[in-house]
């Protein structure tokens, strides 16, 4: 059959389109290998000359009537990613149950408390990174304390980890975290949209995530910002790394908490390390591509043993092992 000339066009577009569609997945390769690589760079070694809590203090603020199965998650992620000690600060009602779940973790049940910013803050100097919002709830009372908490907590230059209704709180004050960049915030598809709206102004353009997370980060002073989904996006203001680590289509409640947990644990490790450790790349996007890395690692391996069945418990009996498969060289 004879060919005609737009049609010639037409199939050397499609060669020019597949290689740059070629060339850009295989610069995402690379930089995802880079990413591992630095990642690697933030562990700190296991030796006989350290003491208990040198690896890792770390506070998980929320826990609350409705929930106390996500500051759970978060706390004994950290625990099993390498943290040394893990603090839960919930409400009085929530600290039996949590408590229940694991001895393993320290749990305070201050939350809802007359004092309970100086209840939290009296910890805050043995804490090395907090985490903000898993199971905390939209009560106005408990949002007010954890407005004072966050601000206590800046004041000490601690690193914050955001997420789930502790985005939901600096949502509605934004000032609670602008030009913080000792903060990470970790919104799902929906509180994207909706932080994104509250700082821009503008719907979420959803045909270019790069850009919305970037602009994102920008508009709050360059705070990190992950966006998570298929892919989770992840900006400094600067730089826009992405994760498409293999995970599994099982979408069970609880694994943005195992990522949130994880990612305080190694948010301390790239910041203790030091620039060198990181080749003057942000130690904040490292640490946020490592949890989101292993997030899914955990849930691609238990989605393999457990199938539709997967739940947030059988993701958490993965973090050793996909530690080591990923990290441990
Ligand atoms: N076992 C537990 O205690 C758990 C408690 N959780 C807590 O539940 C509270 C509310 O968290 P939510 O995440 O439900 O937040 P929201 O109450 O803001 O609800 C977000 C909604 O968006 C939906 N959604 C998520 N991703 C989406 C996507 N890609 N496209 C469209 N819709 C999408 C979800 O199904 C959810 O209904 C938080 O405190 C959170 O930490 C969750 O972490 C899950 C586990
Ligand atoms: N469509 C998807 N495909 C693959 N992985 C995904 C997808 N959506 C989310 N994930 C992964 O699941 C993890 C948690 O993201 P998710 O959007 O479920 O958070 P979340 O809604 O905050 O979870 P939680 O139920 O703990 O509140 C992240 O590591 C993310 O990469
Ligand atoms: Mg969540």
């Amino acid at each position: 059959m004879a060919v005609g000339p737009c049609w010639v066009a037409v199939r050397a577009c499609q060669r020019v389109l597949k290689r740059t569609f070629s060339l850009h997945k295989a610069q995402a390769i690379k930089d995802m290998e880079n990413t591992f690589q630095l990642v690697r760079n933030i562990i700190p070694p296991l030796t006989t000359k350290k003491h208990k809590g040198q690896d890792g203090r770390i506070g998980i603020v929320g826990g609350s009537q409705e929930y106390t199965g996500a500051p759970y998650f978060a706390a004994i992620s950290a625990l099993k990613v390498g943290a040394d000690l893990s603090h839960v600060f919930c409400t009085r009602e929530a600290a039996p149950v949590i408590k229940s779940y694991s001895p393993e973790l320290i749990v305070h049940p201050v939350l809802d408390s007359p004092d309970a910013v100086g209840e939290v803050e009296k910890w805050l100097p043995r804490l090395h990174a907090l985490v903000v919002g898993p199971g905390l709830g939209r009560d106005d009372v408990l949002l007010g304390n954890v407005k004072g908490i966050l601000e206590a907590s800046k004041a000490r230059g601690i690193p914050i980890v955001i997420d789930a209704d502790g985005l939901w709180l600096i949502t509605q004050q934004l000032t609670l975290i602008q030009g913080y960049r000792k903060a990470i915030l970790t919104p799902n598809h929906v509180e994207f949209s909706r932080l994104s709206e509250a700082v821009l102004r503008d719907p979420v353009d959803s045909g270019d995530r790069r850009g919305a997370v970037l602009r994102l980060s920008q508009a709050l002073g360059n705070v990190t910002v992950v966006q998570k989904g298929e892919q989770d996006v992840i900006s400094d203001g600067e730089q826009v790394l992405e994760c498409s680590q293999l995970g599994s289509n099982r979408r069970c409640g609880g694994q943005g908490d195992l990522l949130s947990g994880s990612l305080g644990v190694l948010l301390h490790w790239a910041l203790h390390t030091g620039p060198e450790k990181t080749n003057g790349f942000s130690p904040f996007l490292v640490a946020a591509f490592g949890a989101c890395a292993l997030t899914r690692q955990c849930n691609h391996q238990a989605f393999q043993k457990h199938g539709r069945s997967t739940t947030t418990t059988d993701m958490i009996a993965e973090i050793g092992s996909a530690f080591n498969r990923l990290f441990e060289t």
